[in-house]
């Protein structure tokens, strides 16, 4: 874990002294927008037209941001048209690495050995953190957008015209109702978990321990009668849901400290769970192993022996 300084990298844990014990996500840095005809997006620079083989996708398979975009390349049939690279489970002094292991693929593009040397070829002087996904451009040889909710909004439209496939999983009628369910799960699911295992101090975990529940709790109810998160139409609300719930048992409860409830304890979301994890394509994305290796071996502030948990058996594995 670390993060570049000048465009050289330190192997730093996260400060949370200057915060109390809080973790604190970093704003993402790249943020320019892949459109139908290159023109610029809500932010950024223009010039990133939608190409087929134009465009490469880093990822770490355990990473729950970097999920959600490989869950919407796959249904918005994306596969032939963007290239991928998967990093090493273990997140260590290196940062993420591009060793390969069963899953990890390497560097595909440029045969690196480290992500933090791609973010130096978009810019030699960059600081800060070293983050996937990365959705890096090849005719521009640079990094179009590090910021997974946007890439899942890219990944959305922009490429419609060459797959022929307009499912819709941001529809127009829906924003507000889709802005309002994002914030809430964002902050309180999404990063609280994050917010729970990275804690340092007491106050802190409990701080997002008590919201994080309370969430849960709220969306228990609200799919006890209702399919998915907007009623019967499948939005990006349920995906970005879905890569923290499919997480949840196998890594949240234990290793960040999330147990007064398990999902399998919540039976609504458990079908919902299933029910997403059964849209075909979906199981592809997700990789229990990785995710594992990845949390219990990476974060060694957390789990200083790194021993993986051997269980537990999950339920929407099962078919
Ligand atoms: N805002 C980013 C956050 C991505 C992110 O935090 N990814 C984590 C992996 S789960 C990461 O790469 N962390 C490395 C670090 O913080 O040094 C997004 O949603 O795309």
């Amino acid at each position: 874990m670390g993060m570049l300084v000048d465009g050289v990298w330190k192997d730093v844990w996260y400060d949370t002294k200057s915060t109390k014990g809080h973790f604190k996500r970093t704003t993402t840095s790249f943020r320019n927008w892949v459109t139908k005809d290159g023109a610029p997006g809500p932010s950024g620079d223009g010039g990133f037209k939608a190409e087929a083989g134009r465009y490469h996708l880093y990822v770490s398979l355990a990473c729950p941001w970097a999920h959600r975009t490989l869950i919407f390349r796959k249904l918005k049939k994306l596969d032939d048209l963007i290239s991928v690279s998967v990093v090493h489970p273990l997140m260590l002094e290196n940062g993420w690495t591009f060793k390969t292991d069963a899953a990890a693929t390497g560097d595909d593009l440029f045969g690196l050995d480290y992500l933090w040397q791609v973010y130096v070829k978009a810019d030699p002087a960059y600081n800060g953190r070293v983050t996937v996904p990365v959705l890096w451009d090849k005719i521009q040889n640079t990094i179009v957008s590090n910021e997974s909710a946007e890439i899942i909004r890219m990944f959305n439209t922009a490429f419609n015209g060459l797959t022929g496939d307009d499912q819709d999983f941001y529809p127009q009628a829906l924003h507000d109702d889709i802005e309002a369910l994002n914030n809430r799960i964002y902050d309180t699911v999404n990063n609280g978990v994050y917010k729970a295992g990275f804690a340092t101090t007491q106050d802190a975990y409990e701080e997002a321990l008590t919201p994080l529940f309370e969430s849960l709790d709220w969306l228990e109810e609200l799919l006890t009668n209702r399919r998915y998160l907007c009623g019967d139409v499948l939005t990006e609300a349920d995906w970005r849901l879905f890569t923290t719930l499919v997480r949840f048992d196998a890594v949240y409860v234990g290793h960040f400290k999330c147990n007064i409830r398990r999902i399998a304890d919540y039976p609504a979301l458990s079908a919902y769970l299933k029910t997403l994890y059964s849209v075909p394509g979906v199981a592809e994305t997700v990789n229990i192993d990785h995710i594992k290796r990845h949390y219990y071996g990476s974060h060694k502030t957390i789990n200083p022996t790194g021993i993986i948990p051997v269980g537990p058996e999950l339920d929407f594995l099962l078919p």
